[in-house]
């Protein structure tokens, strides 16, 4: 053991060095820890009646400072508690706030926000603007200057008469700096000639969607325009469009190789031969008038000849009417640039931003290299896409002729239960309710081509179009029943939309589509422009009772006859005290967002594409 190791004694030492020695264990004084020699005297001093300082009473001083110090350590204990409380602790806690915050809701609240969880959920993540545009973070923040002016009269008019005016053709309307309404083509500085053709084809005052929708797309504006079918919206954006073109003209000729000048979208190829056709119309009324210069336009869809497009493009070019996919073919062989484009309009154009063709349209948005004015047209517009469109357009303009996705009150609807295997002989006995031309419509393209045989069976003139017969058929078909050579024409989907044919007098439905924005559609190819139609839809066991629901709803709303099978069929919304609100993602008043189809399609379709992408294609 070391010397420091060894355990420490206390001597005490003795007066004289020289008995030190002697001394040593006579004096030895074990040692004592400090704190028990503390206890010791305190219990002496307890003997001695000596209280401790705990014991004895204390000095009024004393005691606010000890009642001070316990309050203080009292807070630091709440403190210090606050800070180690769990997060079990405190997520209880918000689940008991929201609890008590939920019971306070209303049963339409809670529904509210369940769909809104759910949209923000299936939300587009990326703007509809061209990926240039989102990478730069270019955002333009007014709309496009337009020299066109209002005639004195307009402009001078109060607010509260352009309301009036929108009240009477019941018009509504959301925007800034909305321009006024217009009664008359002339006043709204149409030229005279196309004025005179549009007179001379019977279209002599514009419809409700034209006096609202032309002045604010003159005006540069970007639009959503939503009418019922049948309400003369392709005049609304092609007219702006004629009219730019014609400025752009007359400031400098357009030579080989410019242009064009805007662009219309369509998204089926039948829609864009339409579209392409009136336009060719009023430009050659222009041009023939001899006061206006002849305008170029071209039409870009798949299954037509390179050739025939290349042809036109051998001069300027002015307007563009278009399919997606043809066209980004057409930009990127560079056959013509967006390097002047200023106007784009899309028809049908909730199709065109939701199904399948929104990839499409913001590839196509990437050739545009300054800012365009951009119109978007329905007549069905869920408002999934309504906040969408409203997101990626400057300062848009909202139009709308009624509800967004409403039925045209123009077309007698009749609903009547047809067992499945009655269908065929009944649809005979409904082809005598009118004379032709009649369309039918069916979900399923077999079913399309065995309607037609057994038509043309028994002796009736029908022709049959659908996506998987050839461009020519197609053609063949649409043209022959356009010219009354035959009668009735049996379709799949493809023919519902935006399609313009002759007074149709009756639509069969021969199988109701499951989304009912294509039973709106379809039943809207008749009782066009003022006139009226019959539509007769059959249905029966196998149509799912949320369509038959959102069918309910719809005639409720347009005023129609619901057939007793209909209004047997209890709406579980009710039960719940949940009010009747449109599906924001397809507009149906009869259900929710939670149990759309068209939402469960979507995502089918967007799973499958995906399988696709991964497995490298099939
Ligand atoms: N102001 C008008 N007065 C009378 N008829 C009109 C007028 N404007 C357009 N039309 C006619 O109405 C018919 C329907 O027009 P259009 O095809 O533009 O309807 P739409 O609103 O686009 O319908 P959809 O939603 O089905 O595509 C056309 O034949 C057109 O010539």
């Amino acid at each position: 053991m070391s010397e420091d190791e060894r355990p420490k004694r206390r001597r005490i030492r003795s007066p004289s060095p020289a008995k030190q020695d002697d001394d040593d264990d006579e004096n030895y004084v074990p040692y004592i820890p400090i704190a028990k020699r503390r206890e010791e005297k305190l219990a002496k001093l307890q003997m001695w009646g000596v209280r401790s300082g705990k014991d004895r009473p204390k000095k009024p001083e004393e005691e606010a400072a000890e009642r001070e110090d316990a309050v203080k350590e009292e807070e630091l204990l709440r403190e210090k508690s606050r800070k180690e409380r769990t997060l079990l602790l405190e997520a209880q806690q918000v689940h008991m706030k929201k609890a008590v915050e939920d019971s306070k809701k209303t049963a339409d609240q809670k529904a509210e926000e369940a769909d809104a969880e759910i949209l923000e959920a299936i939300k587009s993540r990326r703007k509809l603007a061209s990926d240039l545009e989102l990478a730069q973070g270019i955002r333009y923040s007014d709309p496009l200057e337009s020299s066109w002016r209002p005639p004195q009269f307009v402009r001078d008019r109060s607010d509260e008469k352009n309301q009036a005016i929108r009240e009477k053709y019941h018009i509504l309307v959301d925007g800034d700096d909305v321009p006024p309404p217009i009664e008359s083509f002339r006043d709204m500085k149409i030229p005279e000639p196309i004025v005179q053709f549009l007179r001379a084809n019977k279209i002599n005052s514009p419809t409700p969607i034209q006096l609202q929708g032309i002045p604010a797309a003159f005006s540069g504006r970007d639009i959503i325009g939503i009418a019922f079918t049948g309400s003369g919206k392709t005049l609304t954006f092609c007219i702006p469009l004629i009219m730019l073109a014609l400025e752009e003209e007359a400031k400098m000729p357009f030579v080989q190789g410019e242009g064009p000048v805007g662009i219309i979208l369509c998204p089926s190829r039948e829609l864009a031969s339409q579209t392409f056709d009136n336009i060719v119309t009023w430009c050659s009324a222009l041009a023939q008038s001899g006061k206006y210069p002849q305008l170029n336009c071209v039409l870009c869809i798949g299954g037509i000849s390179m050739n025939e497009q290349s042809r036109a493009l051998n001069k300027g070019l002015h307007i563009v009417v278009a399919t997606p996919g043809r066209l980004i073919d057409m930009l990127e062989k560079k056959r013509f640039t967006f390097n002047n484009c200023k106007y784009l309009c899309m028809d049908e154009a909730d199709r065109m931003i939701d199904l399948g063709f929104e990839d499409d349209v913001r590839n196509i948005m990437s050739f545009f290299k300054r800012q365009r004015q951009t119109l978007l047209f329905s007549a069905t517009m869920p408002k999934k896409i309504q906040d969408f469109a409203r997101e990626s357009l400057i300062k848009p303009i909202l139009v709308n002729v009624g509800r967004a996705g409403a039925a045209n009150l123009d077309v007698l609807q009749v609903v009547e239960y047809v067992k499945q295997e009655a269908k065929m002989v009944y649809l005979l006995e409904c082809l005598q309710k009118t004379p032709p031309p009649v369309i039918i419509f069916s979900e399923n393209k077999n079913e399309v081509d065995d309607i037609q045989e057994y038509l043309l069976l028994k002796g009736i003139e029908a022709v049959a179009i659908h996506g998987s017969k050839t461009q020519e058929e197609r053609q063949y078909a649409i043209k022959s029943f356009k010219s009354g050579a035959k009668d009735v024409m049996v379709a799949s989907g493809v023919a519902s939309k935006g399609l313009d044919f002759n007074d149709i007098q009756h639509v069969i439905i021969f199988s109701m589509p499951k989304e009912i924005e294509d039973y709106v559609h379809q039943i809207g190819r008749t009782g066009r422009s003022g006139k009226t139609g019959i539509a007769t839809t059959f249905v029966n066991m196998n149509t799912p009772e949320q369509t038959l629901l959102d069918l309910k709803y719809l005639l409720m709303e347009a005023g129609q006859k619901v057939p007793p099978f209909l209004t047997s069929i209890d709406d579980p919304r009710q039960a719940q005290g949940l009010s009747v609100q449109g599906c924001p993602v397809c507009g149906g008043l009869g259900h929710g967002i939670s149990n759309c189809p068209k939402l469960e399609e979507t995502q089918r379709r967007t799973m499958a594409a995906h399988r696709t992408t991964d497995t490298g294609g099939y």
